[in-house]
């Protein structure tokens, strides 16, 4: 039985105060981690305070994206060093508005995941498709080729540890969900395509995660699908007790 991981993506949202009352709210009501990931992914500006607040209750926090490089001369950019050192546990890698605005790539994002490998930190992998390519037909072997990219090279410890977001860039802040039944045939092609590159036992046990327009109203129906494993969410997961709510639903599964 894979434990469900709730992840709140808060993209770019929240000064520091905010974040700060936000985790304040949240930090006593969040279930244990026993039952669910509950894990808050948050601007580089408020990580420090966020994951002085966290300690010691259920609560994980992650980045939103980070360089593959140790440290040098990249103007702007957070390492893997960097978040590690502020004991980071997560992070967000290749979401589709990276990829889309930012540049990130299939290969920069492989570099990226073993890279927190290499820092401890555990990455959440992005994959999706464009209503272009879901119209024609497009979507699994494109996240096909997502998947496979990412976790090139990666060790089967490291793949059973990696958690995959499947998100259509169609369904995001659209308030167009997936329908469940479609967004789980495409988690369960993950699955598939994790059990023939890697092994049965790691597809078993890879947690993937679904992400567009989630919120309390339709995260059981989706968490109740055989190969979705959390989810991964943007707008509903700015009030706290939305977030709260999202993260009961994945305890219940
Ligand atoms: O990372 C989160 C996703 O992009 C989903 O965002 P959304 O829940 O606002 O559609």
């Amino acid at each position: 039985m894979r434990k469900k991981i709730i992840a709140g993506n808060w993209k770019m949202n929240k000064v520091i105060s905010e974040a700060e009352q936000f985790l304040n709210e949240v930090k006593t009501s969040i279930p244990s981690s026993d039952q669910v990931d509950s894990v808050v992914c948050a601007p580089f500006l408020s990580l420090p305070a966020l994951v002085e607040q966290a300690k010691g209750t259920d609560v994980k926090i992650a980045a939103q994206n980070m360089h593959y490089e140790e440290n040098g001369a990249f103007t702007g950019e957070v390492s893997p060093v960097m978040l590690q050192d502020l004991g980071v546990d997560y992070v967000v890698l290749g979401h589709s508005e990276r990829r889309e605005m930012f540049n990130e790539t299939d290969e920069s994002v492989n570099k990226k995941v073993k890279a927190a490998f290499d820092h401890n930190i555990t990455p959440i992998v992005c994959v999706g498709e464009t209503l272009t390519q879901r119209d024609a037909n497009e979507t699994k072997p494109h996240v096909e080729k997502q998947v496979k990219a990412a976790l090139e090279g990666l060790s089967e410890q490291q793949v059973k540890e990696t958690v995959i977001a499947y998100e259509p860039i169609w369904a995001i802040g659209t308030g167009k969900t997936a329908s469940s039944e479609d967004a789980n045939e495409v988690c369960a092609h993950i699955r598939e395509v994790v059990k023939t590159t890697v092994s049965e036992d790691v597809a078993n046990e890879v947690r993937i995660q679904y992400g567009g327009s989630v919120k309390p109203a339709n995260v059981d129906e989706l968490l109740a699908q055989s190969d979705i494993d959390g989810a991964l969410v943007g707008g509903a997961s700015l009030e706290p007790e939305s977030f709260l709510k999202l993260v009961e639903a994945g305890k219940h599964e």
